[in-house]
């Protein structure tokens, strides 16, 4: 779990926006409206959220959800002490007392019986019954909750349920646009900009093999990695291998067209 305590009174996370998110999202906070961002991994989904925050002025706490995951994890347990036992509040419950924004990262992985703790908190009545203790809390204002979903992966059994899905207002993401991508890469991976922008055409030309039986396509992270490793010496071929196409796949027909791509792309 990440806290950032009180409202991040430091510069604005870097994020550049590739359509009316933001917007969207202010709205969403301003009418208590819980969102999901939908996307594939290393997207920006997570950066966007602290942004928000950021912008909005609230603290965020951030939860990565795994299927260990249990009600009380989020809303809390009493330890026991040498004087007897204490109540400690969960993430949850504690961003529910301060009117933070609560982001449940990859919130699938969670199971069901964790997740419908949620449910009335993304309704008009926007309280967290605490059975433990007995208390039903009211969020604060500012409260939010805000999930992330990664549509892309097969899970068979694991989904989530319609009636979670249907609590949630739905923003979609995806890689950026060209142009945006470029000056991200060129941002964070500390690259110039002929280096990110064939770092990115790779990543597009990458993301084409999908359809050839890619599992995972290179996110913007992997291309701000090749970069990071671009910057500080490593060879661009070695760098792309070890930080883009070795992560992606182990299979000897992908990896070699992905060789293939870096060394064209990289004449
Ligand atoms: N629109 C953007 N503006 C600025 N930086 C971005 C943007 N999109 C991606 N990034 C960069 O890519 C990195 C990965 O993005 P982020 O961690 O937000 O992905 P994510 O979608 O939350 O991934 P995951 O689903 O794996 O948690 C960020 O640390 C940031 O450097």
């Amino acid at each position: 779990m990440t806290d950032h305590g009180a409202a991040d009174t430091s510069a604005a996370p870097f994020y550049l926006p590739s359509g009316n998110e933001v917007a969207v999202f202010e709205q969403c906070h301003a009418h208590k409206l819980a969102v999901m961002l939908k996307g594939p991994t290393g997207c920006g989904k997570t950066r966007f959220v602290e942004y928000m925050a950021w912008r909005l002025k609230r603290p965020l706490i951030t939860i990565s959800c795994h299927d260990d995951l249990s009600a009380s994890d989020l809303v809390g347990r009493f330890l026991i002490r040498h004087d007897g036992t204490a109540w400690q509040d969960g993430p949850l419950t504690r961003a529910v007392r301060e009117g933070a924004i609560c982001y449940l990262d990859e919130v699938v992985e969670a199971r069901q019986d964790t997740v419908v703790v949620l449910h009335p908190l993304t309704d008009y009545r926007r309280i967290l019954p605490v059975d433990k203790t007995g208390e039903t809390l009211e969020a604060a204002p500012g409260f939010q909750l805000v999930v992330s979903y990664n549509p892309g992966y097969q899970r068979m059994l694991k989904d989530l349920k319609p009636s979670t899905r249907q609590r949630f207002v739905a923003l979609d993401f995806n890689f950026p646009p060209l142009a945006t991508e470029v000056a991200i890469v060129e941002r964070e991976g500390s690259a110039d900009y002929a280096t990110a922008h064939a770092l990115v055409t790779l990543g597009q030309r990458l993301r084409g093999l999908q359809d050839r039986g890619l599992a995972e396509v290179p996110s913007t992270r992997l291309l701000i990695a090749a970069a990071c490793l671009i910057a500080s010496g490593i060879p661009v071929r070695d760098a792309c291998y070890a930080a883009i196409v070795s992560p992606l796949s182990d299979e000897a027909t992908l990896v070699g067209a992905m060789h293939d791509l870096v060394d064209a792309t990289f004449v």
